[in-house]
């Protein structure tokens, strides 16, 4: 299994640059405080990552810091193409009628894409930003009142239960609002309705869960040669599509086929969707998930609204027989409730459809 990227717990073997933050910047803002202390930070060359098996995906561009903190370590990537937005994602406007054949162009061809006139009229989704700036904007402690985020709740630094840490905080959320536990429900305000009703109105047609991330700016890279802090690591959605929306802030990027990373020109009026494992099996490995991730922002903060289509929890995931035309299946048999439970298992940047492939992949 191909496991995450630079969140090693170890420091590498080769050299140490050993910066000391404290030593060469001004002391750390209070919400850096609260999120660490960057004691040291290493660099680890390109060539020596490309020899290491777990860090075989960086690309010829990147070059990976590792953060060393005394309690909590962050990701860190070089990546001299990082304020390049790419202008080649496509872009489907679902108002005409060639629509549909678009969508099916992209997702072979890049495994995600953005539309417009998608119909979602915007003042659902400023509601629905706005409450949720309102809740990341309360107190440390009030928040962790609507936490841990299993399954849904508050989450802050730590992204599923295996040790990935970003520059994160998150609320994840059922699209059933029964399902929302009444502590978080309490925790999102004295009137948990206003938020209950601008995500229900935004979420009325999306299947299983949303989630809310906001990342809060680091001022702190600033001083750091353009390097750049990660977010949420890089990963496939396991779903079958997710569907993406945030504000005007930079951050996202994708892996493109050749292993590049390219990022995505924020469009806070348009939705940006993955296609996600389970759709990858769907049809039988014509469309491929994406691999994403985020890169905190020195400056702004970035919020991001994200929907994730999944199927019932007992449906088998397999190839649609109207797409197979006589082909052997890649996939062993398995439902969306095995998935997920070995999706929960894995660490974040893991390729977990390996597991479920007829042939190991080499
Ligand atoms: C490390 C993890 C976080 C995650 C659950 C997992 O064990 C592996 C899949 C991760 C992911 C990626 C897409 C979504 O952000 C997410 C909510 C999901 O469904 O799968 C996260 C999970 C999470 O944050 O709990
Ligand atoms: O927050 C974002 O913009 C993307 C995060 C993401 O990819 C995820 O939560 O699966
Ligand atoms: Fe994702």
């Amino acid at each position: 299994m191909q496991s995450s990227l630079p969140k090693v717990s170890k420091p590498p073997l080769h050299f140490i640059l050993g910066i000391n933050r404290q030593e060469i910047n001004p002391p750390l803002s209070p919400h850096a405080q609260k999120y660490s202390s960057i004691q040291s930070l290493t660099l680890q060359p390109k060539s020596l990552s490309l020899l290491h098996p777990k860090t075989k995906h960086i690309t010829k561009k990147e070059m990976v810091v590792l953060s060393k903190q005394t309690t909590q370590q962050y990701s860190y990537i070089k990546n001299s193409k990082s304020t390049t937005f790419f202008s080649g994602i496509p872009m489907i406007d679902l108002s005409k009628p060639d629509s549909k054949t678009l969508i099916v162009k992209a997702c072979e061809e890049f495994g995600s894409f953005k539309v417009i006139n998608h119909g979602v009229p915007m003042e659902f989704i400023t509601d629905l930003e706005s409450e949720a700036i309102k809740f990341f904007s309360k107190p440390l402690s009030e928040k962790e009142k609507a936490g841990p985020p299993n399954p849904f709740g508050y989450g802050n630094k730590s992204i599923g239960p295996n040790g990935d840490i970003g520059w994160v905080e998150y609320l994840l959320l059922t699209t059933n609002p029964e399902n929302n536990s009444v502590r978080l429900a309490s925790a999102l305000g004295k009137n948990p309705e206003k938020f209950r009703c601008a995500l229900n109105e935004y979420t009325s047609s999306c299947e299983e869960y949303g989630l809310l991330n906001y990342y809060p700016p680091c001022p702190e890279l600033e001083a750091l040669n353009g390097e750049n802090m990660i977010g949420f690591g890089e990963h496939t959605d396991p779903q079958i599509i997710s569907v993406l929306r945030s504000n005007n802030t930079s951050g996202l990027q994708i892996s493109l086929r050749d292993g590049n990373w390219i990022s995505v020109p924020p469009d806070h009026r348009s939705f940006f969707i993955n296609v996600g494992d389970s759709l990858q099996v769907m049809t039988n490995g014509r469309f491929q998930s994406v691999r994403h991730r985020v890169l905190a922002n020195s400056l702004k903060s970035r919020l991001s609204m994200i929907f994730f289509g999944g199927p019932p929890l007992n449906e088998r995931i397999a190839p649609l027989p109207s797409l197979m035309k006589g082909e052997e299946s890649l996939y062993k048999e398995f439902t969306w409730f095995e998935y997920k439970k070995s999706a929960y298992g894995s660490r974040l940047a893991d390729n977990r459809l390996c597991l479920f492939k007829k042939i190991a992949a080499s």
